[in-house]
């Protein structure tokens, strides 16, 4: 039996909170990063977040909540990595590199490190010295409403070290939770940005009034796109001879249909939950991307991802038309109805 690991939880957001609720749920005791002081004091004394998923609510007799982020590095084992991509580099940039280095690192992160424009562990890797077989990621369809709300959901761990990735898997495993583990450790990290961008796209559709029938189309062949990406990002990294003690698992191996990929393609781009899905509807309708920020509290993704992808993509070379559009949409100003236009022009 493996010795039980102590978890740290950085971010203080919807994902995060129900990522304590759910390690609290089983009996773990959390050390968690809250920026916010009147945030900590209120959870600790109303057992709930005010702000992000306020219906979860968190025993508190097993959270030590801290202001000072190294204290919550020291303390744990195993660092989930729980805020959203546009502030992980000012975080990480207040951590201790040594303390990180030594410590298990698990991103619940969807999306792309802006400005160099590269996966979080390839960003550990050169700015922490973070090997690969210290980084997981948590990935899959689950919306943190329905953590709160206590909907089974399912959860998967990727990671090149398959026992620490499944003691880690464990430790989240409830009756509300199933987990699943993974190797494609690049891959789910790719699909999980990409689906966010599809999700915007999805979301203007609707706000443009296209129909289900239409997107049921549409969502079909962002599956295919970004399965095209992922078999040439595959090919890259093992051509480039990248992490050749792990090499990165042909298409032919991979099952494109499992959850952690078309599944959380599918209920980003349908669910009420979804923030891409929500942000890209005020698009569709006619909102500025300034304005739709506004009016929302919580992180879309897809909107940086897009940039992010559209630069990295210079690199892969696969042909994302879908995605390609999306980012002309948001980034260059280019009508959503022309936008959508083109995007007819190339479903099958
Ligand atoms: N919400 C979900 O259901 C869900 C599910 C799976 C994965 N995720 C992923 O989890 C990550 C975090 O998203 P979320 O939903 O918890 O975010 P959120 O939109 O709920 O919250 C935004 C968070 O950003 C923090 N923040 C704002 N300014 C900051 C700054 N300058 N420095 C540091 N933090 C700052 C806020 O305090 C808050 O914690 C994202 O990558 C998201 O894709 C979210
Ligand atoms: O609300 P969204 O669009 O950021 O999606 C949240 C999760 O990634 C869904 O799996």
């Amino acid at each position: 039996m493996a010795e039980t690991m102590t978890y740290g939880v950085v971010g203080s957001g919807s994902w995060a909170t129900a990522l304590v609720k759910i390690l609290t749920d089983n009996g773990h005791r959390v050390h968690w990063w809250v920026r916010n002081e009147r945030q900590s004091d209120y959870i600790r004394s109303r057992r709930h977040n005010p702000q992000y998923l306020p219906t979860a609510y968190l025993n508190v007799a097993l959270l030590q909540i801290a202001a000072d982020v190294n204290e919550v590095l020291r303390a744990a084992d195993v660092i989930v990595l729980a805020v959203p991509s546009a502030y992980i580099r000012d975080v990480l940039a207040q951590m201790d590199k040594e303390t990180f280095r030594a410590r298990k690192i698990v991103s619940a992160i969807k999306g792309i490190v802006p400005g160099p424009d590269v996966l979080l562990n390839e960003y550990l890797e050169q700015e922490f010295g973070l090997p690969l077989e210290h980084y997981f990621a948590v990935l899959g369809p689950c919306h943190a409403e329905e953590v709160a709300a206590e909907k089974l959901s399912y959860l998967t761990f990727s990671g090149v070290d398959d026992a620490v990735t499944a003691q880690i898997a464990e430790a989240f495993r409830s009756p509300y939770i199933n987990t699943i583990t993974n190797h494609d450790i690049l891959g789910v990290q790719y699909a999980a940005v990409l689906k966010n961008i599809y999700a915007l796209g999805a979301g203007i559709a609707h706000g443009l009034e296209y129909g289900d029938n239409f997107l049921s189309v549409y969502i079909a062949n962002s599956a295919d796109e970004m399965a095209g990406f992922l078999q040439k990002a595959g090919i890259e990294h093992i051509e480039v001879g990248k992490h050749e003690e792990h090499p990165i698992t042909h298409k032919k191996e991979i099952n494109y249909a499992a959850s952690v990929y078309l599944g959380d393609l599918l209920v980003t781009c349908y669910s009420p939950y979804s923030r891409n899905r929500t942000f890209g509807a005020m698009i569709g309708k006619g909102y500025t991307v300034q304005s739709a920020q506004l009016e929302m509290n919580m992180v879309a993704e897809g909107y940086n991802a897009c940039k992010c992808m559209f630069h990295i993509n210079r690199r892969i070379g696969a042909e994302m038309p879908i995605a390609e559009t999306i980012y002309r949409i948001l980034w260059e100003k280019e009508a959503p109805a022309a936008g959508f236009e083109t995007i007819e022009g190339v479903l099958v």
